[in-house]
């Protein structure tokens, strides 16, 4: 297997470096393709998407295309997602697929096959995974992430209050779920430099996190900013004031400023400016 140059890791610390943390997504939801005058079918989606790469490619650190909004339109959405996938890899910016896989191992080595692996249409730069089948399902896919330099974005305490339930949970060892599945990236990025290829996902709603991500040494991609009531204020309360390390991401916060790609480009810049305030 090829490896991809450096390290997902190093990849990541190099487009922090040059563009500011920031995670724009590609959310093409059906109320947003009527509000930018589109199709609601694969035409409309792929016009939506192709601009928002025009936008965003070679001026954010990464793009969060979500899966499921071109899966919603069958193989033609699937197809319009492997272009921009392309398109934004050949425009140089790391994208992160947001998949949210997760299965048993045997099952989940296909899937790591599909978003992990050169050559795969549908492999960006990481993907999205969750943990909730035992973090040990995952191991296919950080096997190939870092067989491929790519990385892996772990769901540990989502955005949406119903996540609570399961993920503030304490085991028999004390510790919350989410908290194990911490530790257990933390394992896995252990003695990479400047950080390794596993990241976690811990949503800026979450109030208190009440997690040790002391260890980690990897990027906490923080979704719920913007459209889901976050702010920069929430973000430093629950991060501390030096934001290294975690990527915001915002979908329909700057998706609504379409269909002018000029206006989707500044809409991101502003809020890349509002995280260095
Ligand atoms: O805990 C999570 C994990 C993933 N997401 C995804 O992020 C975006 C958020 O979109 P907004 O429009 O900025 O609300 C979306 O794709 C979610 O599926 C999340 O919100 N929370």
């Amino acid at each position: 297997m090829r490896v991809v140059g450096q390290r997902f890791g190093a990849r990541m610390a190099k487009a922090v470096a040059e563009h500011g943390p920031l995670c724009v997504g590609i959310d093409p939801h059906p109320g947003l393709l009527a509000s930018w005058g589109l199709s609601q079918d694969a035409a409309g989606l792929e016009r939506f998407a192709l601009t928002c790469v025009e936008a965003f490619g070679g001026h954010v650190a990464l793009v969060k295309p979500q899966a499921a909004f071109f899966e919603a339109h069958g193989s033609r959405g699937v197809a319009v997602l492997e272009r921009v996938v392309a398109d934004l890899r050949d425009s140089g910016t790391l994208v992160l697929v947001d998949a949210k896989r997760g299965d048993i191992g045997s099952t989940m080595a296909a899937y790591a096959a599909a978003y992990l692996t050169e050559g795969s249409p549908l492999a960006g730069d990481a993907v999205t995974a969750s943990p909730y089948l035992g973090f040990g399902s995952l191991d296919p896919a950080l096997e190939a992430a870092a067989a491929s330099g790519r990385g892996i974005f772990v769901l540990a305490l989502t955005s949406n209050p119903e996540g609570a339930s399961v993920q503030r949970a304490v085991g028999p060892d004390g510790r919350s779920v989410a908290q194990s599945v911490v530790d257990a990236a933390a394992r896995a990025n252990a003695g990479l430099e400047p950080l390794g290829d596993v990241g976690l996902v811990v949503g800026a709603t979450v109030g208190e996190h009440r997690l040790d991500l002391s260890d980690l040494h990897g990027y906490v991609l923080a979704p719920g900013f913007g459209a889901q009531g976050a702010t920069v204020a929430d973000l430093r309360a629950l991060f501390g004031a030096d934001l290294r390390g975690v990527l915001p991401t915002t979908s329909r916060d700057v998706l609504r400023h379409g269909p002018e790609a000029a206006k989707l480009r500044s809409a991101a810049a502003a809020v890349r400016r509002s995280l260095e305030m």
